[in-house]
């Protein structure tokens, strides 16, 4: 049986490195790894991390093109692919331009499609733009749904998905995190000298993340100045924010947090790195997906800026908490962990939704049961 992974962007390939090394463990599957290169660099360094190259690296990135250039270019490159390979089985992971363009490319094909992360919504077209639409499209074409959660799940038996289709797995984020948690903790060489030095003070690490679309403009400059207040607040924290490359969050991270004493900006880190410093954080403040599923695995509460998430399940249990991108609201929301040491430690103590480390495995048996290569114990809820 022959299956093609699909990946573009970052967190796909952090997601999906599990997914590659379950598979691989597999002698009867030849599997593929094709990096579309809609991150081409984050991609291959993540990637790299747990050792495994792609086998086919498509072009398609030039330098401001628009979506619908993206997505055509996409659909020629993938359709070569599946041309020249004839897979089996085709598996995406999120909801990307990449994950979208693969399923349909395999859909016109009548090659199987595999879903993970299945079944996230938020129901508003334009929050996340575009990924609410793509995931809601992959689902429409998918064979094989791996939905995270319960929540999810039942998100996709509402929308009409035969429940013998749908599997409930955990988030294959927390293999992947499990799998470099062991390599880097304790070890203090994963960690910028500024953040060892600042641990040996006894100081507390912040970690930030920022750069989804929806926050680009004022809601990242809000989001920055509140992140200079908090500097001059808490004379023992250091405020660590590795930036996107995208050149519109690095100009406005730069021009407001450049050579601040207690904001320490970096480049974005190989994901060893920076599962490190995430551990070494004591609390996390991001307006991404993944590291909303990553923090509470590790016990750090996360203060989530953005109005919605299509990972209620966080908010649900207490570990995470969504702020907005509005300033006052992030001071607030960082004072009260920083100044109550009982809400501190009510949030940290949270029960992590997102699944115990296992979900490669029952994916790749789901999918092999399907194909009749084994009967696998898998169970469709
Ligand atoms: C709506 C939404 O939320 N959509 C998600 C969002 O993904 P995201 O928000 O999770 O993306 P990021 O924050 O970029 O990546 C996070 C991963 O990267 C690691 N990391 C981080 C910083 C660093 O310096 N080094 C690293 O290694 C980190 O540990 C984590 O695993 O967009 C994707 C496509 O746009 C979607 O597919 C995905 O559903």
């Amino acid at each position: 049986m022959k299956i093609i992974v699909i990946a573009g962007t970052r967190p796909e390939a952090v997601k999906l490195a599990p997914v590659v090394m379950e598979l691989r463990r597999h002698p009867e599957i030849t599997t593929l790894l094709c990096n579309s290169g809609q991150h081409q660099q984050m991609i291959d360094d993540t990637f790299a991390d747990f050792k495994i190259v792609p086998d086919i690296s498509l072009n398609v990135m030039s330098h401001g093109q628009s979506l619908a250039v993206l997505t055509s270019k996409l659909y020629v490159a993938i359709d070569e692919v599946f041309e020249k390979e004839k897979p089996d089985w085709v598996i995406v992971q999120g909801d990307t331009t990449t994950v979208m363009v693969g399923a349909m490319c395999a859909f016109y094909r009548h090659i199987k499609v595999a879903h993970i992360e299945a079944g996230l919504r938020s129901y508003d077209k334009f929050a996340p733009f575009p990924e609410e639409v793509n995931r809601q499209i992959v689902t429409r074409v998918a064979d094989l749904h791996f939905a995270p959660t319960r929540l999810s799940y039942a998100n996709l038996i509402k929308e009409g998905i035969p429940p013998e289709q749908v599997f409930v797995t955990g988030n294959t984020v927390i293999d992947a995190l499990l799998w470099v948690r062991d390599f880097v903790k304790g070890k203090n060489d994963f960690l910028h000298i500024d953040v060892q030095k600042a641990l040996e003070q006894g100081k507390k690490i912040i970690l930030i993340t920022g750069h989804r679309r929806e926050n680009l403009g004022d809601g990242l400059v809000d989001i920055c100045n509140a992140i200079k207040e908090l500097s001059y607040k808490y004379m023992d924290c250091l405020f660590v924010y590795p930036v996107h490359l995208n050149p519109l969050v690095q100009r406005t991270v730069r021009s407001i947090l450049s050579n601040h004493a207690r904001v320490l900006l970096l480049p974005p880190l190989s994901y060893l790195h920076f599962q490190a410093l995430l551990n070494a954080s004591y609390l996390v403040l991001t307006d991404s997906g993944g590291i909303q599923e990553e923090a509470p695995a590790l016990s750090k509460p996360v203060l989530v800026m953005r109005d919605v998430t299509e990972r209620p399940e966080g908010v649900q249990t207490g570990c995470a908490k969504l702020v907005g991108s509005d300033s006052s609201a992030i001071v607030k929301g960082v004072s009260e962990l920083l100044d109550n040491h009982d809400a501190y430690i009510k949030m940290k103590n949270a029960k992590n939704p997102y699944g115990h480390g296992h979900s490669s495995e029952r994916i790749v048996r789901a999918i092999m049961d399907a194909s009749g290569l084994d009967i696998g114990d898998a169970e469709a809820v």
